[in-house]
């Protein structure tokens, strides 16, 4: 496995295809380690699989956690290895921003919508920095995490709409065994905290499970699991088509919510069949 923190360096790396690219901030998990287990899988052992590290400043709001977002990458290195990793591009804020960038890319309505609304430039940055990855690393696939539901949402839409040829590739969300979407920000989490966050995921599935009583239902469940926890402060709980767009009828829906646990901010979503 080879470590590049250099635009130079990753460009002259050997250019093996099928190439997958995995982005992320480090810290990584084991979410982090199914997206690598699945680029490993889909380019075959002698394809290559490079993994982005970077705490991208520009889709931090000035209030959130970019300061003290972990840094761990002597175990990132370690995990990516056992993965069997290629390469490693962690580039610091000057080698990826010599200059604060005067063009970027613009997201589209559905940014300023439920992540949106709370994190306003949020996806601005995200699909900023996403697009200069996929230049950089010029990959054949790139897997991003369905945790990130919107995020992967965008990233389709940008795709399709600047015809990047790359595919897009979505990763289930992994777990703790008792329902906890696995997340880098975890480790913000005190005892106490880390019970009451398993209330996103008693909401969603409880709105799963009421999918056959219709959309009202579904939200209604969900929002009495939420309401007796009430030291969770919501940001939004919604339920949106697959492609985030309204529910217009019977099938497959999505349900998204975020939320804050002491100064923990999280977010999760699951599929809903509704009848
Ligand atoms: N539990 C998970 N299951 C599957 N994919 C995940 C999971 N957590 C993160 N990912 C994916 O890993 C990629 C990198 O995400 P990122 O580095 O932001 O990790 P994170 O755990 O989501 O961190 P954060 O706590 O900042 O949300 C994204 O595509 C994201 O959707
Ligand atoms: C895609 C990403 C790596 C861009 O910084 C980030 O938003 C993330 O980790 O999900
Ligand atoms: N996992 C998405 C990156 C972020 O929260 O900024």
């Amino acid at each position: 496995m080879r470590l590049t923190q250099t635009k130079a360096e990753l460009r002259a790396a050997a250019a093996i295809r099928p190439r997958a690219v995995v982005m992320t901030m480090g810290a990584l998990h084991e979410g982090h380690a199914a997206l690598l287990a699945e680029a490993r899988e889909r380019v075959g052992p002698d394809g290559s699989v490079v993994l982005t590290i970077f705490v991208n400043p520009l889709q931090f709001g000035p209030t959130e956690d970019f300061d003290r977002y972990p840094r761990t990458l002597a175990s990132d290195l370690a995990i990516a290895k056992n993965e069997g990793v290629d390469l490693v591009f962690n580039p610091s804020r000057d080698e990826l921003y010599p200059n604060e960038p005067s063009i970027t890319v613009h997201p589209g309505p559905l940014a300023d919508e439920l992540e949106g609304m709370v994190r306003p430039g949020h996806f601005a940055g995200v699909l900023t920095v996403v697009s200069k990855m996929l230049h950089l690393t010029s990959p054949d696939l790139a897997l991003f995490g369905e945790k990130d539901y919107q995020q992967l949402t965008l990233i389709r839409e940008m795709v399709c709409d600047l015809d990047m040829d790359v595919d897009i590739v979505p990763v289930q969300t992994v777990r703790e065994p008792d329902g906890l979407a696995l997340s880098s920000r975890n480790r913000y989490l005190d005892e106490t905290e880390r019970d009451e966050a398993l209330v996103l995921y008693r909401a969603l599935t409880a709105g799963a499970k009421a999918g056959m009583n219709g959309p009202d239902a579904v939200l209604a469940a969900a929002h009495a699991e939420l309401e007796a926890v009430p030291s969770v402060q919501i940001d939004y709980l919604a339920l949106r088509a697959p492609d985030l767009g309204p529910v217009i009828g019977p099938g497959e829906a999505r349900m998204l919510v975020a939320a804050r646990v002491g100064t923990t901010r999280l977010i999760d979503n699951i599929s809903i069949t509704l009848r």
